[in-house]
């Protein structure tokens, strides 16, 4: 037997962990990980970062942002009560908007007009790396082929994203002043979307995860995701090194 699978055996035995013991390592999970600690994401905050990498970084994550109502999309159809699917279609309603011209991605697309690319360049997503588009497809698929404890426990993230949110905002407006400030609109509308996003999500993992084995499964997901965000970054960072030789 593999030590995946020998691991999965011993904890199909073991005892599930306490609702709170279960919460607290799934919080771990989030921020042991989470991508705020990444070297490109510290420079970003201290103001480091040149207009080229800062303008690489929007055009890239517009490629994660374009594809999260194609994830949410993939989990809706998993989703076997009205109610579920309701709660996960205001996502993609988030996201996409009810009509055009609003919605995160249309934000999202005026961050990009505020920092100087127009929105045929983010459209057009020839900019968008290798790793970058790896991570995005590793992220959908998962969330295609899992079941929905793990594909939900994925979006756990979302737990420390809005404070790094707020520190965006802080490092935008402090370092960045060539960004018009309304460009900075979806980050304050991510603010309180994360936070009630995360607090459904986290009580759907702690209401269906039973068995310690689906607890570790959900840990593991969690964990997943914040690889998925560190690889982005990753991929980004290393462009601009590769560019300033
Ligand atoms: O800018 C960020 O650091 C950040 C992180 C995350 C995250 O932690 O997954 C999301 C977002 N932004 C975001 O804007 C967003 O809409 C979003 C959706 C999800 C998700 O997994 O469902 N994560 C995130």
């Amino acid at each position: 037997m593999s030590t995946t699978a020998t691991n999965r055996a011993l904890a199909s035995r073991a005892e599930p962990w306490s609702p709170a013991e279960f919460e607290t390592r799934l919080r771990a999970a989030g921020t042991e990980r989470y991508h705020d600690s990444h070297p490109f994401n510290l420079r970003m905050h201290s103001g480091d970062l040149s207009q080229d990498e800062l303008r690489r970084w929007i055009l890239n994550r517009f490629h994660y942002q374009r594809h999260i109502p194609v994830k949410d999309a993939l989990i809706t159809a998993k989703l076997d009560t009205p109610v579920l699917r309701r709660m996960w279609l205001r996502r993609i309603q988030d996201h996409d908007g009810q009509t055009d011209r609003e919605g995160g991605i249309e934000r999202w697309l005026r961050l990009g007009e505020a920092a100087g690319l127009d929105r045929e360049t983010l459209l057009g997503a020839d900019g968008v790396l290798p790793g970058v588009r790896l991570a995005v497809d590793g992220y959908v698929n998962f969330c295609r082929l899992r079941p929905p404890l793990e594909a939900v426990a994925a979006s756990l993230t979302e737990l420390a994203a809005p404070d790094l949110m707020r520190t965006r905002i802080e490092a935008f407006q402090r370092h960045y002043r060539w960004i018009e400030p309304q460009g900075l609109a979806y980050f304050r509308t991510r603010v309180s979307q994360g936070r009630r996003d995360s607090r459904e999500a986290l009580d759907l993992v702690l209401g269906w995860a039973r068995s310690r084995d689906e607890q570790e499964r959900a840990v593991a997901a969690l964990r997943f995701k914040c690889d998925v965000l560190w690889s982005m970054l990753d991929a980004v960072d290393q462009a601009g090194r590769q560019e300033q030789r």
